[in-house]
């Protein structure tokens, strides 16, 4: 072989998708995950991570396109780290999403559900009502930019629109751009937190300093232009205050099918997917077949996603929770529903739970489990063998982490996984998120 031939870059042909969406191929021996390949395609690739076992790689030419391509919507696609799927057909995407469920149950959880539920899917541009930008003055660029980060960088990407956002949050990326290369703290407001309910949408800015009289002026006439409540967020999120118009509706979601209005704070944890989580909502319900009189326990239940929809059954629910700010809003909106008579809450580092610690809070027919990512190791093995619940519905973020806490349920706590589903909830980006019944008999 001549040395000073030039290189030609390599090619395999992807047989499956990863966790993330990445085209997962073989080359000399080696797994090599490229970026956008989809599963059939011949693609030729360029590393740009290599490690002794696997690369990570580009796509330079893809051969054959698969059945499930489709031409990305949104012109940051393949920049933008908001999405990471959208060269994939919809419906292709909640299959996806299905399979990795199966799969991680299977290898780590080893267990297998008697069946699958349909996955829950919905519209698939718009949905995202709540996001966190991040805000920069670029000098390369000599404009602020506004916008998710990039792919795999830590640059703002150079957002001008963006189709998982509601399109009333999408026009204001650029006005926004206008309004903070326009105040006195321009290189002091690093992110906006937004949240868009159904009566109000607030912008919270995160600022570092005080503002001026002219940076008020200028939030004012950007608030009634935009029809938006402001909020400005000195320090940690519950130090974050409304400035104008202070005479906005509060922020609510509301779950129809249970009678609920939900009340929240814009830096507080509400699902992304109001119309998803309404429909996901349902099957927890479905799924959990709450009774009057029943006593049901609603583990990491935030500000009462599913404690106040158990507790319009007629059944008692203890919420526990980790943050004191969701629990607050909780008890607020217990009392808002006038459900606060069926309901109790508790704040709790639900990591730390041990057996003894269950046991004292007393026994439970039911329990609902909807932990962050890290899932819920600790719980799942503090649950008594003897006096456990009869029935668990665990909606999970993760689904290492329930397959990970499905083995303790089923191999070593006797359960028996009846069912799960992915619930589609981020569509265009590899997050999945699902729900399992795991039952007693
Ligand atoms: C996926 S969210 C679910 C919240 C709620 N069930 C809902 O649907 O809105 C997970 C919740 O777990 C809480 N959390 C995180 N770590 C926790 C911990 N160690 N102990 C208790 N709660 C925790 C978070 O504050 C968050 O409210
Ligand atoms: S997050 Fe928005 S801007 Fe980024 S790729 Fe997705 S749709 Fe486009």
């Amino acid at each position: 072989m001549n040395p000073s031939a030039p290189k030609t870059n390599p090619i395999a042909t992807v047989e499956s998708l990863d966790h993330e969406g990445h085209g997962v191929a073989r080359y000399e021996g080696k797994t090599i995950f490229i970026d956008g390949g989809l599963p059939f395609e011949t693609i030729t690739f360029s590393s740009y991570r290599k490690k002794p076992s696997f690369e990570n790689a580009q796509a330079i030419t893809i051969h054959n396109d698969s059945f499930m391509r489709v031409k990305p919507k949104c012109p940051h696609f393949g920049v933008c780290g908001g999405c990471s799927m959208q060269h994939m057909e919809f419906g292709a995407q909640v299959a996806a999403k299905q399979r990795i469920l199966e799969d991680n149950l299977r290898r780590i959880g080893k267990v297998s559900a008697e069946s699958m539920l349909p996955a829950i899917y919905g519209q698939a541009w718009g949905y995202r009502s709540r996001g966190r930008l991040s805000a920069r003055y670029v000098a390369k660029k000599e404009q602020v930019l506004v916008g998710f980060h990039e792919r795999r960088s830590g640059f703002i990407a150079d957002m001008r629109e963006c189709h998982v956002l509601p399109k009333s949050m999408s026009d204001q990326l650029l006005p926004l751009r206008e309004l903070i290369s326009a105040l006195s703290i321009v290189n002091d407001m690093p992110q906006i937190e937004l949240a868009v309910g159904e009566n109000v949408t607030v912008l919270v800015f995160r600022v570092m300093t005080d503002i001026n009289d002219a940076d008020l002026a200028l939030f004012k006439a950007y608030a009634d232009r935009w029809q938006v409540q402001i909020w400005l967020q000195p320090k940690g999120p519950d130090s974050a205050y409304p400035l104008y118009p202070l005479d906005a509706p509060a922020l609510t979601y509301s779950l129809p099918e249970f009678g609920i209005e939900m009340p929240f704070k814009p830096t507080e944890f509400t699902q992304v997917n109001y119309a998803i989580n309404r429909v996901m909502v349902a099957r927890a319900m479905s799924l959990l077949d709450p009774q009057p009189g029943e006593i049901i326990a609603d583990m990491f239940c935030g500000l009462g996603n599913f404690t106040l929809p158990i507790a319009r059954s007629g059944a008692k629910v203890l919420g526990m929770e980790g943050s004191k700010q969701l629990v607050e809003r909780a008890l607020e909106g217990a009392i808002h529903n006038q459900l606060d008579h069926l309901t109790s809450y508790e704040i709790a580092n639900l990591f730390e739970m041990t057996e003894e610690w269950l046991d004292k809070l007393g026994r439970f027919d039911k329990m609902l489990i909807d932990p962050p990512r890290d899932g819920a190791m600790a719980l799942c093995q503090s649950i008594s063998i003897e006096h456990g619940p009869k029935r668990i519905v665990y909606v999970s973020c993760s689904p290492a982490t329930l397959a990970r806490d499905a083995d303790i349920l089923v191999n070593v706590k006797g359960y028996t996984l009846k069912n799960a589903g992915v619930i589609n909830m981020f569509p265009h980006t590899a997050h999945v998120e699902s729900i399992a019944w795991f039952e007693k008999e």
